[in-house]
């Protein structure tokens, strides 16, 4: 029998950076979570100690924050590219690195009838999110830059069914042409080499993919969710067509008619028990097939 040390990774997690731009009177501001993970000639910090090759999570921390002022913040993708780049490229153990990062939405506050310069409401729960890995092999570097957005709470009261499922002894579920549709969404997808060049638009790429799926939600009669999310998933790639794939997961958030009957009223479709456990949970991955797969990039 033989023990060894197989995957191993480190890095710091979950750096709050707050990012102010102050150059006029109107200040702007983005709110981050920044997630590092580093991956390379590490193993004798774990195998007998020695911490020589190994960059600190301090220092991984430091360069967070340097890096938000030294190059901005123009792009939450770019930014995360940035840092990857700069973990892989100058620190000699580095050979791939990932760089996670959630943006939290502001909105300005509204005073007086007109938005304010410098104070702004948290907005939603919605969060949007960026990941870049970067990693040398074979001599050539790979790079990867994901984006998408989590927790998109989205409900439709009617337009959705669910009727015609298999059933079995066990079935109890009443079949039903018009129900309350809701769910959380996570949307994360990976952009093709084309987005990777200089100069291009990843903000206009977020609000036209988010739209999208978006307005799937809405206007699909939906069937199931699970048809929803492929009419999502597929808007999504057509409208942006620099997107290789998209991932998404969507837990059903249930609403059930509540049972007024028992107290002499009738229920048309207006009081539910929204009930937060057990989810149903959906996923499904659309691919753009003019891409390559890319597993490693999700890794
Ligand atoms: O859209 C749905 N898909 C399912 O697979 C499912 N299963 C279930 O009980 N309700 C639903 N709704």
């Amino acid at each position: 029998m033989s023990i060894v040390l197989a995957d191993h990774r480190y890095g710091k997690a979950e750096n709050r950076v707050v990012r102010f731009r102050r150059d006029t009177a109107r200040h702007e501001i983005v709110d981050l979570n920044v997630t590092t993970t580093l991956r390379g000639d590490f193993a004798d910090a774990y195998l007998s100690g020695d911490q020589s090759k190994v960059l600190p999570t301090d220092t991984q921390k430091n360069t967070v924050y340097a890096y938000a002022k030294e190059k901005g913040v123009a792009t939450v993708e770019g930014y995360a590219l940035d840092l990857a780049r700069h973990f892989v490229d100058d620190v000699e153990p580095v050979s791939g690195a990932r760089v996670d990062v959630e943006a939290y939405p502001w909105t300005r506050a509204q005073v007086g009838g007109n938005e304010h310069d410098h104070t702004w409401i948290r907005s939603g729960a919605e969060v949007r999110t960026a990941a870049a890995t970067v990693s040398d092999g074979d001599g050539r570097q790979v790079v990867h830059v994901l984006a998408g957005l989590k927790d998109l709470t989205l409900l439709k009261s009617t337009g959705s069914q669910f009727k015609g499922f298999l059933t079995d002894a066990y079935t109890t579920l009443p079949e039903t042409d018009d129900r309350v549709m809701a769910t959380s969404l996570v949307a994360t997808w990976r952009y093709g080499a084309a987005a990777l060049a200089d100069g291009f638009d990843f903000d206009a790429a977020y609000a036209t993919i988010r739209e999208a799926l978006i307005e799937q939600f809405a206007t699909l009669h939906s069937l199931a969710l699970q048809q929803t999310l492929w009419h999502m998933g597929r808007s999504a790639l057509e409208r942006v067509p620099e997107a290789a794939e998209i991932r998404l997961l969507a837990p059903n958030k249930h609403h059930f008619d509540y049972d007024l009957a028992r107290f002499g009223t009738d229920n048309h479709g207006e009081v539910f028990h929204a009930a937060d456990r057990p989810y149903g949970l959906i996923q499904a991955v659309v691919a753009n097939d003019v891409f390559p797969a890319a597993p490693e990039a999700w890794a």
